[in-house]
């Protein structure tokens, strides 16, 4: 059975665990950066991405998820996760774990219209998935390698690059478990590649 970590130190937490239980992977918080050894894949929440990193750092998970992402171990970031992820911050001298080649923006839809629902269509997942944004980033720019996944209002808010994917939204809020699923597809695929 595979196992998929979500990062506990801040954030929408349980949600994705019961979404990570519905694909019929095991689930574990992730509290300690020794507990990633034991997982095949991690999601990095929603939450407030400069708090997050915050304890990322007093917690000593820095060099510790950097590492479970080179090797080829598959990380899905949500929302803060995504920012968390990217290797560049519009208005932001530092990024932060930079896994991915792409620059976001922050709070992108602005403060007024914080929260709002769209029905998307998003690659390799399906095309009217009704996706929950919550304060969202969105990404501005991505290099050639970073796969495009979905866009709303012409803004992309879904990505992939290799075992990394990401997301603006938050899948976690629906009872629409398909993106879930296709990141469990991932880490059941590099789970196989890596015993091979
Ligand atoms: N729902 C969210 O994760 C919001 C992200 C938040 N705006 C941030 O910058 O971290």
């Amino acid at each position: 059975m595979n196992t998929i970590g979500v990062l506990a130190l801040q954030g929408a937490v349980r949600e994705h665990i019961r979404s990570i239980e519905a694909t019929g992977a095991k689930a574990v918080e992730i509290k300690r950066k020794e507990q990633l050894e034991a997982i095949d894949g991690l999601i990095l929440p929603g939450g407030e991405s400069t708090t997050m990193r915050r304890l990322i750092n007093s917690y000593d998970f820095f060099d510790a998820i950097q590492a479970f992402g080179k090797q080829g171990k598959p990380v899905f970031g949500t929302c803060a996760g995504l920012i968390l992820m990217a290797n560049e911050i519009e208005g932001q001298g530092d990024s932060h774990l930079g896994l991915m080649n792409m620059k976001v923006a922050r709070n992108a839809f602005g403060r007024q219209v914080a929260s709002f629902e769209a029905d998307l269509k998003v690659t390799h997942v399906g095309d009217d998935f009704n996706a929950v944004f919550i304060r969202a980033p969105y990404i501005l720019e991505a290099g050639t390698e970073v796969e495009v996944l979905a866009t709303y209002q012409e803004r992309a808010v879904a990505a992939k690059q290799g075992h990394y994917l990401c997301t603006a939204f938050h899948p976690e809020l629906t009872d629409d478990n398909r993106f879930i699923e296709y990141f469990a597809q991932m880490v059941e695929q590099s789970k196989k590649t890596l015993a091979s």
